[in-house]
């Protein structure tokens, strides 16, 4: 079926954000915000409870007003525009359908509400209700009403209708937060496909990686109220900025050291580092590597002593996890299963790829 919503493709909206910054009485919940966002783009907006995503996103509807800085809508200042002026669409989590109405009424409401002369004729309304309901896969239950819908349903027909009033810019945040695991990543794999063939510009709220990660053109890693990284998904994995964003994102190891002479020093030993390895200069350091990326070796001087407190599969691998020597640390390794070592046996782990961030670990 042809959508007449695939449209939008070409009004999809630009956004950009110039030194935003917004204070709660003397907290600081957004410092200097700066973020460009392409048209069609699809972003995430990651980050841990209380980095402030959620208020970055209401200031990009107009929900909430910047303390400084502007918002721009292809390039155009609307700072001060209201939210019923910017023709934004919301799904949020707690944003629930109205109970009383059918769900093709909850979807028609955005246009139904419209003054006289911007209202569409009752038989367009239904014709777009309809289209959108097919969109959504939900074409047979528009007579329903929310509370006869799975969880999953009801979110499907909350992004119908904020599709109805044709926005060019949809803003999610945590939509499929209360839904179980499974449902979860079968809605995100949809609303991926239905964003490609709408083709608005989307933000997304989550504090879920893998979400952030599967979902999202590029990723805004967001703590305590500023931008940590904004890069591709592949970039926010492989090459994080700071040692925040490799331990948010992906699972990780961490091991502290010194940094001197251009060696990164381990007790009172150097500790062999895989070539190519950028080091910070002298001073503390932070030392990260994925369980993916490490071996086990015989030689006890090129890597890292353990004994191993647990072994499980994990995904056609072994987990490893084992007690570093001398450290009240645990690292996770994931080693092939032939050979795999049992609980108790020691191991030297060396790392195959690393990153060393300046600095000591928090507390
Ligand atoms: N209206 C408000 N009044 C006072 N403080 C607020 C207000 N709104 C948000 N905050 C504070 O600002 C900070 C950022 O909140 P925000 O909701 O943006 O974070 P978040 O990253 O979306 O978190 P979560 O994932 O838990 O929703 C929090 O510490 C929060 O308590």
């Amino acid at each position: 079926m042809a959508l007449r919503l695939s449209r939008q493709g070409d009004r999809a909206l630009s956004i950009k954000l110039d030194t935003i910054s917004k204070n709660f009485g003397g907290f600081t919940a957004l410092g200097n915000i700066n973020l460009e966002i392409e048209p069609g783009e699809f972003l995430a907006l990651l980050g841990p409870s209380g980095s402030g995503k959620t208020t970055l996103l209401r200031i990009i509807a107009g929900l909430e007003f910047p303390d400084t800085g502007r918002v721009y809508y292809d390039g155009d200042d609307i700072t001060d525009l209201k939210v019923a002026d910017r023709g934004v669409g919301f799904v949020f989590q707690h944003y629930a359908l109205f109970r009383h109405m059918t769900v093709a009424d909850n979807v028609a409401f955005g246009l139904t509400v419209r003054k006289r002369r911007d209202r569409p004729a009752k038989s367009v309304i239904q014709a777009r209700v309809q289209e959108l309901l097919d969109l959504v896969q939900l074409g047979h239950l528009g007579k329903r009403y929310p509370a006869q819908l799975s969880g999953g349903q009801r979110q499907r027909v909350a992004l119908a209708r904020a599709l109805a009033v044709e926005p060019r810019l949809l803003l999610l945040d945590e939509p499929f937060g209360a839904l179980d695991a499974r449902v979860r990543k079968d809605l995100r794999r949809w609303l991926r496909e239905l964003h490609d063939s709408v083709g608005l510009t989307s933000i997304f709220v989550t504090h879920d990686q893998d979400e952030a990660l599967e979902l999202a053109d590029r990723v805004v890693v967001m703590d305590h109220g500023v931008i940590e990284q904004i890069d591709t998904p592949q970039k926010i994995y492989d090459e994080p900025a700071s040692a925040f964003v490799f331990d948010f994102v992906g699972e990780s190891n961490q091991v502290a050291v010194t940094i001197a002479g251009g060696e990164a020093r381990l007790f009172d030993r150097t500790l062999p580092l895989p070539a190519g390895t950028t080091l910070p200069g002298d001073g503390p350091a932070r030392l990260f590597f994925r369980p993916h990326d490490a071996e086990i070796v015989a030689d006890d001087k090129a890597g890292l002593a353990a004994t191993v407190t647990l072994t499980r599969p994990n995904s056609g691998s072994i987990r490893v996890e084992g007690k570093l020597d001398g450290l009240d640390r645990l690292v996770e390794i994931d080693v092939p299963v032939e050979g795999a070592p049992q609980v108790g046996e020691r191991i030297i782990v060396r790392p195959t790829r690393v990153k060393l961030y300046a600095g000591r670990a928090e507390a």
